[in-house]
């Protein structure tokens, strides 16, 4: 079975999760694309949406989704989205598709975060995924070594790369740029979370600690399996 079959399946089992009425978060890439396409597919009376990115905005306005935003629904009952690494206790990297912020703006605010993946993602030790941060695009070179100096402190030397593109620079929907951290292994992610926080410059990084309550990975054998923190 192929990733991109059990990105379907983890998405489409999430969908049933959903209520009428309800408020639901719309994630942003691939699998979060699936779980949208699975939540149109379900018509469900009342329901508003809240999507993390431009991308995804579009994604569920074609599909007839009505969307809110934050400001107009501060409480979101549920958040489904994907994630580009998923350890134990399910600590969470994410912010492949440059999306970081807004998603962990709505994760926040949702009263329950669900995340979707296929079964790659799940990994003895989060790292081996560049880890995503955003900087504030003024001054960003400076923003950028300022992060090395942290990743040294945590036993990772290589400084992060500045995302780029076919049409250069990467900027997220917020107009800010991304750095990559190749971490390879991170062993404590509070403490990188904590310290990456305190730069000035710095928005947002990928790690999702603490957020999610349940992960749904779509399995080999045609299944799901859900995973608990
Ligand atoms: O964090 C994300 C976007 O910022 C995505 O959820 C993450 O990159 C996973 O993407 P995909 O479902 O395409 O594998």
């Amino acid at each position: 079975m192929s990733a991109d079959d059990q990105k379907r399946r983890a998405g489409e089992a999430a969908a049933l999760h959903v209520e009428p009425g309800m408020v639901v978060g719309l994630g942003t890439g691939s699998t979060a694309a699936w779980f949208v396409k699975a939540l149109a597919a379900r018509d469900l009376a009342g329901l508003r949406c809240v999507p993390t990115s431009e991308a995804t905005a579009d994604l569920a306005r074609e599909l007839g989704l009505t969307l809110s935003t934050l400001e107009d629904t501060p409480r979101i009952d549920l958040t489904v989205d994907g994630a580009d690494e998923i350890g134990p206790g399910l600590a969470l990297i994410k912010g492949g598709g440059a999306a970081l912020l807004r998603e962990k703006l709505v994760w926040e605010a949702s009263s329950r975060c669900i995340v979707i993946a296929d079964a790659a993602k799940v990994v003895p030790v989060l790292g081996a995924f560049p880890l995503p941060i955003e900087v504030v695009a003024f001054g960003h070179k400076t923003t950028g070594n300022r992060i090395a100096d942290v990743l040294i402190d945590h036993d990772i030397s290589q400084p992060a790369r500045l995302r780029q593109a076919e049409r250069g620079v990467v900027r997220t929907d917020g107009g800010n740029v991304i750095y990559d951290a190749r971490c390879l292994a991170i062993h404590d992610p509070a403490r990188l979370a904590d310290d990456l926080k305190l730069i000035t410059g710095v928005v947002e990084h990928g790690l999702f600690l603490d957020l999610a309550d349940e992960a749904i990975v779509g399995t080999d054998d045609n299944g799901v399996e859900r995973l608990l923190p």
